[in-house]
């Protein structure tokens, strides 16, 4: 299967920058803009994965000690966004061998794209402070089409704006909804182990190959190891 491969889906939270420590300053002043009870870095870890609203509605639903109320969620949204984009790439980092493991990638001609949860908005600023923006020939956040990951239509999107088949597109990703997005859409996934997963084992959701560093995707797709 992996030498039919001429695609990769990456994900980007988890997989390609460690962006809870900024994910964590934004939703703490946002908590506190609120008047609403803080939180910890490592809560906000297991609460990402499933876009900003869903992190926020998870930050804001431990604040009070019961589900967020959605016209409380809704007026929250702009104050998180905006402390957000205050604090986009101001902790965060790229994961070891990022850069040139996507380089590597790119020239050995795989065609590369990031399907990730964060809203689109944030998605490219993100990736051109890392400067890793020029690898990606599709770009899909979060809110570009009807549904986000587990859902497999941003995989099935890209297929079809690449007019791939199903076993020529590989998805990276740390988050079981990178893996099941993938197995709905019928594509092969390597499920990274360092991200966030909600505190759980990446390797109970199945994917077709565990890494626990970045490059090893290299070994994987028998490409020629660069780093
Ligand atoms: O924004 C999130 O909740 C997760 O983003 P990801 O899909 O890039 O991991
Ligand atoms: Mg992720």
């Amino acid at each position: 299967m992996r030498a039919q491969i001429k695609a990769i889906a990456f994900d980007l939270d988890g997989t390609l920058i460690d962006s809870v420590p900024d994910l964590a300053v934004a939703t703490q002043a946002a908590l506190a803009e609120l008047g609403l009870a803080t939180c910890t870095e490592a809560q906000v870890r297991t609460w990402v994965g499933n876009g900003a609203e869903m992190l926020m509605r998870r930050a804001m639903s431990h604040a009070l000690g019961a589900d967020v109320e959605q016209t409380a969620l809704d007026a929250a949204m702009p104050i998180f966004m905006h402390h957000y984009q205050e604090n986009l790439e101001k902790h965060s980092a790229l994961y070891a061998d990022v850069h040139q493991v996507l380089q590597t990638l790119f020239d050995a001609g795989f065609k590369l794209a990031v399907v990730t949860n964060k809203p689109y908005r944030f998605t490219l600023p993100l990736l051109e402070a890392f400067k890793i923006n020029d690898f990606f020939s599709l770009v899909l956040g979060g809110d570009s089409l009807a549904k986000m990951k587990p859902d497999p239509l941003p995989l099935e999107h890209l297929l079809a704006q690449w007019q791939l088949d199903k076993s020529e597109l590989l998805m990276v990703g740390d988050s079981k909804n990178d893996i099941l997005a993938a197995k709905a859409a019928g594509v092969a996934s390597i499920g990274l182990t360092y991200g966030y997963n909600y505190g759980e084992d990446i390797g109970l959701t199945g994917p077709d190959a565990v890494c626990e560093q970045f490059a090893e995707i290299l070994s994987w797709l028998n490409v020629g190891q660069a780093v």
